[in-house]
Parts: structure tokens; C-alpha cells; sequence
């Protein structure tokens, strides 16, 4: 493979998403952080079970061979890829490392602009929004109903403790659809999200996996949701029934306990916060934040051990990825897996992708939610939890830019 030369200087780019493609932006954002792509200097696939660990072998090569010259060196200079990665071992979708041309980026002050090969001209056009409604997928609402219902059923015959299954909305861009106009709409609805748009791969999540610099790493798990309330107390009561309901206490703990003992195994130093509610826009999640120290291993490896966590599979691991499958029975592509981006150290940021869809060359739209299942989950409920997580995207697609 021919090495990268690389070069980051600092720059005023201004409006960052302005500088993607419009059919094809690379973003990862958060609030007015974050770096957008365009371009593509360097593309690598994985496939299958060791598509994380293939990943890592590759982008150490990669990142070992390149030439790079980087002024601002904080998170998100100098050698950086953009990723999205399968959700299932088993998925037709290829996951992807892509290292785009150019990168625009802002973290607090910082501002910059990193070449990647041939240096050029920075040329930010506006972004025209675009409009889509979604309509009923493959698992429409009462098929919903009647996959939790089966998944309740067998939790109670004891083939696995929690499954989240999901259900899909789809939909069509138009010829040429401006889809950065979606990612705007979403940096500006959920400002402490991350907003991600990644070949093709485009939402706003709150689920950070693995983030990681210079050793130090965080990681949220979130399980456990209730819509917002409608008045401050009505609001403040659903947090506390949260953070003490049973149900969702055990659903939580299930998603939690699993990304602990992955990440205690790498970071002995790991720990994790009590549950809390978080709040966001639309919703509340039960939230447990993880600290600790992982040493130079790269985020990818970290992947390749954490995902699928129990918040988005479930409770035993494999039983849960089984059942999804059966239940389901659609490819989720790359929805629920590790997106983001990652640095020449292996450093970097992963969400899950969770509230967003994914465009397919052909502008086909597809959107997943999904709920966790536990004895006693009630399929009218999650139904409706499914549809407060579509929110985000849903409205993003119907009217970008409020
Ligand atoms: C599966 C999704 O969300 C996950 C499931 C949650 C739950 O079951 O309470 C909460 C947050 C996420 O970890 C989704 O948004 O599609």
C-alpha cells in the first residue's frame, strides 16, 4: 500500500459541513466540534467475525507507514479515518476505514485543516436542504408487537435474558438529495450527541462506546428509556421512576455489566459511575459512564472485544445475536455498530449508530430502532419507545433545517 502523506495546519474553515460532499458526507460532530471529510484518498473493507481485528492490523500499517506533518496536533489531527462497521458477524454490509482528502476540524479554539495527498483549495458550498418522509419497513408496528411478544416468550423459556430487537422505517432521497442538510439538522437539534455521517451512515447518537486519547478512555452504556414528560414535575417524575423501576433498573444492568467486564479485562483500572438518568431531547436513558486507562491498544481492538454490548444485543451475548436474527429476520447492515473515527495511535471516538439510517448508493433510506427486552416487557410500550427513538431522524429527514 502507498503511504499517506499527511499535513495539518491551522485554518478558519468555518462552517464545517459546508466542506463534505453533499451526496456523501463524512462527519462526526458534536454541538460545534467535531471534523467533516470529503474525498476519498484511502478506502479499506472488512468482513465477517474478524472484521475489527482485520481493521486494526490494517490501519497500524497504514498509520505506521504514513509522513505525517501536523502543527495543531490535538484529537482529530493529523492521520485520521472515518468508520463504520456491521452490526452482525454474519451481515451483507462491508465495514469501512476511510481516509478521506481533506478534513476540516474544531475542537474549543482550535481550528484546522488536514491535507491528505495533493493539497488544494478549500471550497465550502452552502447546503440546500432535502425532504423524506419514512414509511413502514419490513417490521411494521404490529409485526413490532408480535417479535417482542415472541422475544418475551422466549426469555421466559429461558433461551436468553435480554434481547433488543429493532424495527425498520424506510424511504427514498431524491436524485442527488443534499444529505449534509440532515447532519446540520441534527448538530442543531442534539447539540450533545454525536452526529455522524459515514458512507452513507447518517445520526444523531448519545451512546458513546469507546473514546479514547492518550490511554485515557470513556465509555457510556445506555439501557433503560422513558419518553419526556410534558410539564417540569410530570418530567422529573419519569427520571426518578427510571433510575428506581425495577424493569429497567435489570435492563440496564444487563448492558452495563457486560461492557464492564469487557473493559475491567483491558483496563484493570476501569470503573464504572451508578446508574443515572440522562437526559435528552426527546427522551431519558439510564446511563453508567466507564473510566480508565487502556495503554497504547488501539480503539479498534477495543471494538473487536466490546460490541456488541448488551444494549444493543443482549443477555447471554450469542443466545441474544441468534434470536435477533431469527426474530428479526433483516440484515441491519451497519445499524447498531461502531461508527467514528480513529487516529494514527488508535485513538479516537465510537458511537453506536443508533437514531439514523443508512443511504444506500441507489437513495434507498432505511432506519432502525430498537428495545431492550426483559421478562415483562410489554409490546405496546416498546412499540411506542421505538417510535420516540425514530424521532431523531425521522424529523431530521421530514424537515432538516426547522
Ligand atoms: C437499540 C436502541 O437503543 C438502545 C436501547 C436502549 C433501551 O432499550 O432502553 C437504550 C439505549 C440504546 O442503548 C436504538 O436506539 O435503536
Amino acid at each position: 500500500m502507498p503511504s499517506l502523506h499527511v499535513r495539518t495546519e491551522r485554518a478558519e474553515p468555518g462552517r464545517l459541513l459546508e466542506h463534505a460532499e453533499p451526496r456523501w458526507p463524512l462527519a462526526i460532530r458534536r454541538g460545534a466540534d467535531g471534523i467533516v471529510g470529503r474525498g476519498v484518498a484511502m478506502r479499506l473493507e472488512f468482513r465477517g467475525p474478524s472484521r475489527f481485528t482485520d481493521a486494526a492490523d490494517a490501519w497500524r500499517d497504514v498509520a505506521r507507514d504514513a509522513v505525517v506533518d501536523d502543527a495543531v496536533a490535538v484529537p482529530g489531527t493529523g492521520l485520521v479515518a472515518f468508520g463504520a462497521f456491521a452490526f452482525d458477524d454474519a451481515s451483507a454490509a462491508t465495514s469501512v476505514l476511510i481516509v478521506p482528502k481533506l478534513v476540516v476540524g474544531r475542537r474549543g479554539d482550535d481550528e484546522w485543516v488536514t491535507w491528505i495527498g495533493d493539497e488544494g483549495r478549500l471550497h465550502p458550498t452552502a447546503v440546500e436542504e432535502v425532504r423524506v418522509e419514512l414509511t413502514d419497513g419490513a417490521i411494521d408496528a404490529e409485526r413490532y408487537r408480535a417479535v417482542v411478544t415472541e422475544a418475551t416468550e422466549r426469555i421466559r423459556a429461558g433461551e436468553a435474558e435480554k434481547i433488543v430487537v429493532a424495527r425498520d422505517r424506510v424511504g427514498q432521497l431524491p436524485p442527488d438529495g443534499d444529505v449534509r442538510s440532515v447532519a446540520v439538522g441534527l448538530v442543531q437539534r442534539y447539540p450533545d450527541a454525536v452526529t455522524y455521517a459515514v458512507d452513507g451512515l447518517v445520526g444523531a447518537s448519545p451512546e458513546t462506546l469507546i473514546a479514547a486519547h492518550r490511554g485515557h478512555f470513556f465509555s457510556r452504556v445506555l439501557a433503560g428509556t422513558a419518553a419526556r414528560g410534558a410539564t417540569p414535575s410530570r418530567d422529573a417524575e419519569i427520571a426518578e421512576a427510571l433510575a428506581s423501576g425495577d424493569k429497567d433498573l435489570r435492563e440496564h444492568r444487563f448492558a452495563a455489566d457486560s461492557a464492564m467486564a469487557v473493559l475491567r479485562e483491558l483496563a484493570p483500572d476501569a470503573r464504572a459511575s451508578e446508574p443515572f438518568p440522562l437526559r435528552l431531547p426527546n427522551l431519558w436513558h439510564l446511563a453508567t459512564d466507564i473510566t480508565g486507562t487502556l495503554g497504547d491498544r488501539s480503539t479498534l481492538d477495543v471494538l473487536a472485544l466490546l460490541h456488541p454490548t448488551a444494549a444493543v444485543g443482549g443477555t447471554p451475548r450469542e443466545a441474544s445475536l441468534a434470536l435477533i436474527r431469527e426474530l428479526e429476520g433483516v440484515d441491519r447492515g451497519r445499524y447498531a455498530g461502531p461508527v467514528g473515527w480513529i487516529d494514527g495511535d488508535g485513538g479516537g471516538e465510537w458511537v453506536i449508530a443508533l437514531r439514523g439510517a443508512e443511504i444506500a448508493a441507489d437513495g434507498g433510506i432505511r432506519a432502525f430502532a430498537g428495545a431492550g427486552i426483559v421478562a415483562g416487557s410489554d409490546p405496546e410500550a416498546e412499540l411506542a419507545e421505538t417510535g420516540v427513538k425514530l424521532r431523531p431522524i425521522t424529523d431530521a429527514l421530514a424537515d432538516p433545517l426547522p
